[in-house]
């Protein structure tokens, strides 16, 4: 494979600006049947997001995904989200349960607006076989696959019925994948998410190893539409999770989803948990995300997430060790 980098080996190179201040510059992005504050999602992990802050989030017009880790609760939150006239967007695994689950949301008339199918290895034929029963259960239902990391995974799940692709296996700030299996697009996410854009013909959401905001201006260059981040959402006032003191500073939990903490038993660990500085409210970390990619636009020469597609870049190596 030519051309290896990360998101610190690469600078974008600013074009002329066009605005005469940032807040003309629109950082929204068409995602489905709904339009979206900012190309961005927080992980669907259990210490990043809960009903709260879905609500919060799509009452804001943000783009959100609920994790499946409550699975007795997600008719529920979809019938709650629909009484409030909010988008309802859940995740599912590939178990035998989540077949009659798709058959009982089905058959009740209850229709998410996005289903996120969330599997550490997404290209196989769980998946497949998964994407094709909710496509013919919930037709209206934009599916949201992966997780992969190559072209032909990308191919396979759209060609399968997927709406779209989350690219992105290893990369992520709890995960261990790249250490346990020697495999994954950690160390290398962003020349991954390029390769699969070059295949892809539908939105790809990059998953995993944002450690800046600068990095969602990157990833939308290397043909990503949406991001999903969850180390920089959590720790917040709002985050599920619990919050301790040390040396009188206060952290919050953060911990993978394939985690013991997750799982609740050591069986195929492959993420773990971590303690991150207490950051306040969400709001203002939403709020400073838009500034800086309505920045971003402004540098890139233009008004809207499109200009940022086509600018210049420059790979200046400089590989730190991301994720593990
Ligand atoms: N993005 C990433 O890099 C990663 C994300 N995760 C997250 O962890 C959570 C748990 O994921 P996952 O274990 O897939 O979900 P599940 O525990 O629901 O398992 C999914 C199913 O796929 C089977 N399977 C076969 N091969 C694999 C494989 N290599 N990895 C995982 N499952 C496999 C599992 O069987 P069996 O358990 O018997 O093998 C199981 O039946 C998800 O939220 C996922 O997003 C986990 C790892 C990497
Ligand atoms: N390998 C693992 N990856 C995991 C696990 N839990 C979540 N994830 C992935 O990480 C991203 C978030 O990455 P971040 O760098 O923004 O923190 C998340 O969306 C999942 O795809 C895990 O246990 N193991």
């Amino acid at each position: 494979m030519e051309n290896v980098f990360d998101y610190e080996d690469i600078q974008l190179i600013p074009a002329k600006c066009i605005v005469k201040s940032r807040s003309e510059c629109d950082t929204s992005i068409q995602f489905g049947k709904h339009r979206f504050r900012l190309p961005v999602v927080p992980a669907n992990m259990q210490t990043i997001i809960d009903e709260k802050i879905a609500t919060f989030l799509a009452e804001r017009d943000y783009f959100y995904v609920m994790h499946r880790f409550e699975p007795e609760t997600r008719k529920d939150f979809i019938k709650s989200m629909r009484e409030k006239n909010l988008i309802a967007s859940i995740s599912v695994g590939v178990k035998d349960e989540e077949y009659s689950f798709i058959e009982e949301l089905a058959d009740e008339k209850i229709v998410p607006d996005y289903i996120t199918i969330d599997i550490a290895h997404g290209h196989s034929d769980a998946v497949i076989e998964m994407i094709q029963h909710i496509k013919k259960h919930l037709p209206d239902s934009f599916v949201i696959a992966g997780n992969v990391g190559t072209p032909e995974a990308v191919r396979e799940l759209e060609n399968a019925g997927a709406d779209a692709t989350k690219v992105g296996i290893g990369p992520g700030k709890v995960c261990i994948t790249k250490v346990k299996t020697g495999f994954g697009t950690g160390g290398w996410q962003l020349a991954a998410l390029r390769w699969c854009a070059k295949a892809a013909t539908k939105p790809i959401i990059a998953d995993g190893g944002i450690r800046t905001h600068g990095d969602i201006a990157k990833s939308i260059r290397f043909g990503a539409s949406m991001v999903m981040i969850g180390s920089l959402f959590a720790g917040h006032e709002e985050s599920p999770g619990t919050t301790v003191e040390h040396d009188g500073k206060l952290y919050k939990e953060y911990f993978g989803s394939a985690s013991e903490y997750q799982k609740g038993e050591k069986k195929n660990v492959e993420g773990k948990k971590m303690y991150v500085e207490h950051k306040g409210a969400l709001q203002d970390t939403l709020t400073e995300m838009e500034q800086d990619l309505q920045s971003s636009i402004s540098y890139a020469g233009g008004k809207t997430l499109n200009a940022i597609r086509t600018v210049d870049y420059v790979v200046v190596k400089n590989s730190i060790f991301n994720g593990d």
